[in-house]
């Protein structure tokens, strides 16, 4: 199947690059996934390539259309470039973060569905970002809105372990529907991606990436997209930050990372591209003993919250270090459904309340 995939794609020329699109080694076998019907194919973009992104992925879709075997066909052009220019945003003036009432700015290119987007970041890996991003979303959920995450973080997705899902999303009339589980519609590039067969992303190609993750996917309506964007405060975090429209940005940090100057970058990165910042949340904030229960407070304790204030931004609440919190995340049933009424849940509803009342601000005027 994939041969004959390649030799229908190598009759496509690319314009500056080479006559036969295969040949040009844009497209090689392993960038061709196939899953029963569903084919998912990742074009890389060379320097050199003059033509059209929009067009070549639609000659790409002719070829292959009518052909026998595939029901849906995903093309993710990918790029080593800086992505394609989109239209500028407008330029905005600064909004305090604490700002009254409803935010009136113009957003860059609304999401149609979709009513607010916020992002979750950390200055740097491993910090409990994802796991706070799917237990807050599950928290938003439980407050009665309607919610999707998408999981930004292409380098190291972790949405399919963290909430168990093995299956491809389903593609219907060119779109991707995003899966749904715990409910929560969700969407991930490991979804697409073969676990033995890593796509490397480099550079821009993340930012073509999750414009067709954020736009290309049939969300349907949403209250509020969660986007958890990759760990880090580098270009392809700042072009994201950039082109998605963000209502608000929460930074996930540790006591240590806060004290230290990662958060800091988080919080720079943002205030820079005028994205306003809802707060930090402090992961592993206190260490609970599995065996006895106890709270030990390694890193101290209320210094997360006296940093926030220093930083000039809100606290939004404090998650615990706890055994329970990653043996769930690690099983895949995240703590606010495992243990929907214990300590932890609680704790993330807190959060999801703090940022529900940043994000709807006009429903507590009410
Ligand atoms: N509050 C917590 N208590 C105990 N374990 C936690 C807590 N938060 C996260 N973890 C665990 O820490 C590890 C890293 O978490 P996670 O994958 O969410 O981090 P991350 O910042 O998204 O990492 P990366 O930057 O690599 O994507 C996981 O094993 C997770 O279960």
């Amino acid at each position: 199947m994939k041969k004959v995939i390649l030799a229908r794609l190598s009759t496509i020329p690319v314009a500056g690059v080479h006559p036969d699109l295969v040949l040009s080694g844009m497209i090689t076998e392993r960038d061709v996934a196939i899953d029963g019907g569903k084919v998912v194919i990742s074009v890389n973009i060379p320097e050199s390539f003059k033509g059209d992104l929009a067009e070549l992925k639609q000659a790409i879709e002719d070829k292959l259309a009518g052909l026998d075997g595939i029901d849906n066909l995903l093309v993710v052009m990918t790029a080593e470039r800086p992505a394609p220019k989109a239209p500028e945003p407008p330029k905005l003036k600064k909004r305090p973060t604490e700002a009254p009432g409803r935010d009136m700015r113009p957003l860059s290119a609304p999401v149609p569905g979709i009513k607010t987007i916020v992002a979750v970041a950390s200055g740097k890996g491993g910090v409990g970002k994802s796991t706070t991003a799917v237990n807050l979303a599950l928290a938003l959920a439980s407050l009665g809105l309607k919610v999707g995450l998408l999981d930004a973080d292409i380098y190291g997705p972790s949405l399919p372990r963290l909430m168990d899902i093995h299956d491809r999303p389903a593609i219907e009339d060119d779109r991707v529907i995003p899966i749904e589980k715990y409910g929560i519609k969700t969407m991930s590039m490991g979804f697409l991606m073969e676990e033995d067969n890593p796509v490397i992303w480099r550079g821009p190609m993340v930012v073509s990436a999750l414009m067709q993750m954020t736009r290309e996917v049939d969300w349907g309506e949403l209250d509020v997209m969660v986007l958890d964007m990759p760990p880090g405060t580098g270009d392809a975090q700042l072009t994201m930050a950039q082109q998605v429209p963000l209502q608000g940005a929460v930074i996930v940090s540790t006591p240590q990372d806060l004290a230290l100057i990662d958060a800091r970058k988080g919080l720079k990165m943002f205030k820079n591209v005028d994205v306003p910042i809802f707060g930090i949340i402090e992961n592993m904030s206190t260490f609970v003993c599995p065996h006895c229960g106890g709270e030990s407070h390694i890193f101290g304790h209320g210094g997360a919250e006296q940093d926030a204030h220093r930083l000039g931004v809100p606290f939004l609440g404090a998650i615990p270090l706890d055994m329970a919190i990653r043996e769930n995340s690690d099983a895949g049933t995240p703590v606010v459904v495992s243990q929907p009424d214990g300590p932890h849940a609680q704790a993330y509803r807190k959060i999801a309340m703090n940022v529900a009342a940043r994000l709807f601000p006009e429903a507590d005027e009410d």
